[in-house]
C-alpha cells in the first residue's frame, strides 16, 4: 500500500545532498511500523512527505495506488484528510476546544471519514465519545477545555482525534515521548487495539528502543537510505 522508488528530498534547491534519499521500500497494509534513527537524520521529513505535507523532490511516492509526487498542494490536503491520520509529538490540539470537538475535527474536511465514523454510530459526537471512551478517557473529561486535561489525556485525545473515521494510514511521531515506561506501553497496546480494529497501517516514530519488539516491523531510517535498489 505504501511504494516508494528513488525517492529523494531537499528542501532547499539548492543543497548538496537531500535530506533523505530512500532506493526502494514497500509497507504493506495493516503492517506496524518502528522507525527510528539519529536525531537530525529525517524522520519528521519523511513522516511529512508520507503525510503529503511536503512533495517528494524527485521519486515515486504511491500510497494506496495515488502517486502523491504528481498531486497539487490542494489535492495532497484532501488525500491526507480522506486517509491520514496524524498524532503528533505536541498534539496539535486546539486548547480552547473540548476533547469531542477536537476528535470530530479529525474528520471534519472528509466526506468519507465522516462516512466511515457514521457506521459505527449515530452521530460524530457520539463516535468522538466512543473513541475517547476506548482509549481510557471518561466522560466527565469529554466537554472539559483540552487545556485543562494531563500530558497523558491529551494523547488520548490526538489518537482519538487519529481513528476517528478509521484512516487507513495512522502516523505517530513520538508520541509517547512524555510518558513513564508503564504509560507508555499502555498507550501503544491501546494504539495496536484501534489500529487493528480498523486494519490500519501503523508508522510510529521513536527513540525509545524498548518499544521497538512491540512493532511487527522496525525500520533504521539510515540503514535504509544505505540500501541501494
Ligand atoms: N522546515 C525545514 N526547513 C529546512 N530544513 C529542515 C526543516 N525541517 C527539518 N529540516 C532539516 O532536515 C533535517 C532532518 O530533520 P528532521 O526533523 O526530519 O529529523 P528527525 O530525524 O525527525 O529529528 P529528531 O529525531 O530530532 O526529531 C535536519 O537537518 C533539519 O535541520
Amino acid at each position: 500500500m505504501i511504494n516508494i522508488k528513488q525517492l529523494s528530498f531537499k528542501w532547499q534547491k539548492q543543497q548538496s545532498n537531500p535530506t533523505l534519499a530512500i532506493a526502494a521500500l514497500e509497507i504493506a497494509k495493516g503492517e506496524h511500523v518502528f522507525l527510528h534513527g539519529p536525531s537530525g537524520c529525517g524522520k519528521s521529513t519523511f513522516l511529512s512527505l508520507l503525510a503529503g505535507i511536503n512533495r517528494p523532490t524527485s521519486g515515486s511516492l504511491n500510497i494506496f495506488g495515488c502517486e502523491l509526487s504528481k498531486l497539487t498542494n490542494s489535492k495532497r490536503d484532501v488525500f491526507r484528510a480522506d486517509h491520514i491520520g496524524y498524532i503528533f509529538q505536541n498534539f496539535n490540539l486546539l486548547p480552547y476546544l473540548s476533547p469531542l470537538e477536537n476528535v470530530t475535527l479529525g474528520c471534519q474536511f472528509s466526506k468519507q471519514r465522516q462516512k466511515k465514523a457514521l457506521v459505527n454510530s449515530m452521530t460524530l459526537n457520539q463516535e468522538a465519545a466512543r473513541l475517547l471512551n476506548a482509549l481510557g478517557l471518561s466522560e466527565q473529561f469529554h466537554l472539559q477545555n483540552v487545556a485543562n486535561l494531563s500530558i497523558g489525556q491529551q494523547q488520548r485525545v490526538a489518537a482519538a482525534r487519529a481513528f476517528i473515521g478509521s484512516p487507513e494510514l495512522i502516523i505517530a511521531d513520538e508520541p509517547t515521548s512524555a510518558l513513564d515506561t508503564g504509560n507508555r506501553q499502555a498507550f501503544i497496546k491501546l494504539l495496536f487495539e484501534q489500529a487493528q480494529a480498523a486494519n490500519s497501517t501503523l508508522i510510529f516514530v521513536s527513540h525509545d528502543e524498548s518499544l521497538q519488539p512491540l512493532f511487527n516491523r522496525n525500520i533504521d531510517l539510515i540503514a535504509l537510505q544505505e540500501q541501494l535498489s
